[in-house]
């Protein structure tokens, strides 16, 4: 690919650690960059798209929006053009629209990458080019935006090792937490349930110190990857908090959904049919503890984000280890936290 200025840009920029939605607008930079494509859909993997509207106004990818790489997974991005109508844009070959200069035209599918960039969310999925007729791509140019997604992709695959856990793909414990906040504060903003739980595996030393370190990481590798699978919407939470301790955070988009997908976990726990020499009926399991946050519009005042999540994986604990002293194996649920400040009982 030619050297060209955004290139240079993100080049520099990738000595820097870069945040998830930065990285996304560097790669769309790269992208556009080499090709002039107009709309870029990204769809996450493993995760609906939001239902799109009749007329999806254009949006830019500007500094601003950058924060809240979840809301931004979801978009489709208009670059080059005004607006686009498609009612779902997911998997389309073709819709109309209006390109930069005011002209209604079709707009074609021309390429799509996979993007990898987190093996637990975020920049993980499919990311699709679309471009208006007038402005049909020749093969070069579809190599060099190849070549650039390509290039952006391992640069950011790179970046990726700070944020996530070696052994079990999930999210690092500091990266976790401030995730944790900012989606914690997300729900206040939007009066939504949110839900945290604190899941550790039952009698993991004696695993250890009878099947050996190694089969200990493989239990913990293949809760992680049990866990990925019930927590894999763009939105949610999959981190290494301790040895054998995970926890995971979502906001609760059906009623019930807390328990229900840690119930779900449990189960495929059991199915997995793990051994353990000194586990409940010979296999591994796990004790976690849950809890549901219903923020309300006192909220808002109170800004502490750190200590409401604190409170709140306080709560998730206190509820875990009430499932390990009734006999392990189990969840429990903590009380329903109206004041996340107030630390009373969830035991
Ligand atoms: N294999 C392996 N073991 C680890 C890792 N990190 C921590 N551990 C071990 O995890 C064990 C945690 O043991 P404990 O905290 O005593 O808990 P437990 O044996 O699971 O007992 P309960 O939680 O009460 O059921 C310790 O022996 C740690 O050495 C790891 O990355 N790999």
């Amino acid at each position: 690919m030619k050297p060209n200025p955004t290139t240079v840009t993100a080049q520099q920029s990738a000595q820097q650690p870069m945040s998830a939605s930065e990285s996304m607008g560097w790669l769309l930079g790269l992208v556009r960059a080499a090709c002039d494509v107009e709309v870029a859909h990204f769809e996450p993997r493993g995760h609906a798209l939001r239902p799109q509207t009749d007329t999806q106004p254009g949006l830019m990818l500007e500094p601003a929006d950058r924060d809240d790489i979840r809301e931004l997974s979801e978009l489709t991005l208009a670059l080059n053009a005004q607006s686009f109508q498609a009612p779902s844009i997911r998997g389309a070959r073709q819709f109309r629209g209006t390109t930069a200069a005011g002209r209604s035209r079709r707009f074609r599918h021309f390429s799509s990458w996979r993007v990898d960039v987190d093996g637990n969310r975020e920049l993980s999925g499919q990311l699709c080019l679309y471009s208006s007729a007038s402005r049909l791509l020749t093969p070069d140019q579809t190599r060099q935006a190849r070549h650039a997604a390509q290039l952006a992709a391992s640069w950011l695959g790179t970046m990726s090792d700070a944020t996530t856990d070696d052994l079990t793909d999930t999210l690092e414990r500091g990266h976790g937490a401030e995730l944790l906040e900012k989606d914690l504060a997300r729900s206040i903003r939007t009066l939504k349930p949110f839900v945290i739980a604190m899941i550790d595996l039952d009698h993991f030393k004696q695993l250890n110190d009878s099947s050996g370190h190694h089969t200990g990481d493989e239990a913990l590798q293949l809760t992680a990857r049990l866990l990925r699978e019930v927590y894999k919407r763009a939105s949610d939470g999959v981190v290494r908090w301790g040895g054998e301790e995970f926890l995971v955070f979502h906001p609760e988009t059906q009623p019930n959904e807390g328990t229900e997908r840690l119930e779900s976990f449990m189960l495929k726990l059991a199915q997995a049919k793990f051994a353990h020499p000194h586990g409940i009926d010979g296999r591994l399991t796990a004790s976690a503890g849950v809890v549901r946050f219903q923020p309300s519009p006192q909220d808002f005042r109170s800004g502490d984000m750190k200590a409401k999540a604190e409170t709140l994986v306080r709560q998730a604990d206190q509820a875990m280890y009430r499932a390990k002293r009734d006999g392990r194996n189990r969840f429990c649920v903590g009380s329903t936290l109206e004041r996340p400040e107030t630390t009373n009982a969830s035991t």
